[in-house]
């Protein structure tokens, strides 16, 4: 594949030039929605979440039978400062365990029916600790967002994102609140499981990248010094999603921090997306709620990896079966009320 852009200038003008939802689609849709055997919304969300779909796929398309996920892996200089409960060398094992089909994810993927890919980035050259120098130069940036939009499969039908990166919590909470402000521990949590004296020298690293970044450009350039490349290459597969119009669904906290990057750049970025499940981590909650998004579910999940937004892969399917395959009032002779 051609470089799709050279520098993170052509990248934030492919964002602003994104499409839009197929308004024509999704009216059809709701129309259609409308004359299904059921009590009008009885189907509660499945029934916004079938317009939605069909809105972005546009036509009359409106199962999904190809969903994809992809897991990205990078290491971060951060980790030395001693904010994980595990050493940055789990990283590449997990990759290893993705490959060999041991993780998580790997058995929730298969339960969704979902193509599975593992992109590790790097990981033998961890990003700068942010709390000295910017953790990624532009073009250190610029490589993983290419390699996150090269990842997905122009014929899935929807895109899950998920990563691994020992002391990335760390990452994504300076993040946030770099670019949603509040006191560093609103966003830091436990991630891997820190103590409480290590939770509370994560919570000053986080003060410290915040000091040093804040404030300091837009979502991209707040990626460029507080990220690292497995965000950036989420958020990369998330813009060129986009650019296919594939729906897609956000997983945790790392991911959700990725993609308020693209949303604090360009307004409308993550309008083709939902919110897969409501993590445990400190400030996700906070950061769905910042974001405009409502989780699909909640079931204590803080592992990452794309898990809870793969199990949320078959509400999504169960709702398009719904809307595909019901029959109207018409068709069945059900009076309509
Ligand atoms: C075995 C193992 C599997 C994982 N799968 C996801 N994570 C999760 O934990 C990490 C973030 O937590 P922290 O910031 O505390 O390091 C990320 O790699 C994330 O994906 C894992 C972590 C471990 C140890
Ligand atoms: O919410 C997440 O994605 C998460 C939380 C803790 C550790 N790893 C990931």
């Amino acid at each position: 594949m051609t470089q799709p852009f050279a520098s993170l200038t052509a990248f934030r003008g492919l964002l602003a030039d994104m499409p839009g939802m197929d308004r024509q689609a999704a009216d059809d849709a709701a129309s259609h929605n409308g004359q299904l055997t059921k009590p009008p919304a009885s189907l509660g969300r499945l029934e916004e979440l079938a317009i939605w779909y069909r809105g972005w796929r546009g036509g009359q398309r409106a199962e999904i039978t190809a969903p994809q996920v992809i897991v990205f892996a990078g290491n971060h200089g951060v980790a030395s400062r001693g904010v994980s409960a595990f050493p940055a060398e789990v990283t590449g094992q997990m990759v290893m365990n993705f490959q060999a089909g041991g993780a998580a994810v790997n058995q929730l993927a298969r339960n969704a029916g979902a193509a599975m890919t593992v992109v590790p980035l790097d990981l033998d050259r961890p990003t700068a600790d942010f709390t000295q120098e910017p953790a990624l130069s532009e073009e250190d940036l610029c490589a993983a967002l290419t390699a996150g939009w090269q990842a997905v499969d122009a014929a899935a039908d929807l895109l899950v994102v998920g990563e691994m990166g020992i002391a990335n919590t760390t990452s994504a909470a300076a993040i946030a609140c770099a670019l949603l402000g509040g006191d560093a521990a609103d966003w830091t949590g436990r991630g891997t499981g820190v103590d409480d004296a290590a939770l509370a020298l994560k919570t000053e690293v986080v003060r410290e990248g915040v000091a040093r970044h804040g404030g300091q450009g837009d979502g991209l350039e707040t990626l460029r010094r507080l990220g690292g490349r497995e965000l950036a290459g989420m958020a990369g597969a998330m813009a060129r999603a986009r650019s296919l119009r594939i729906p897609v669904i956000l997983d945790g906290f790392i991911c959700c921090a990725a993609a308020l990057c693209l949303q604090k750049t360009e307004g409308g970025a993550l309008d083709h997306a939902v919110a897969g499940h409501l993590s445990t981590e400190n400030g996700h909650a906070r950061l769905l709620e910042a974001m405009g998004k409502t989780p699909l579910l909640q079931l204590g999940l803080r592992l990452g990896e794309a898990s809870g937004a793969t199990l949320a892969i078959p509400v999504l399917k169960g709702a398009l079966a719904c809307h595909a395959g019901m029959a109207t009032f018409a068709q069945a002779g059900v009076s309509d009320g």
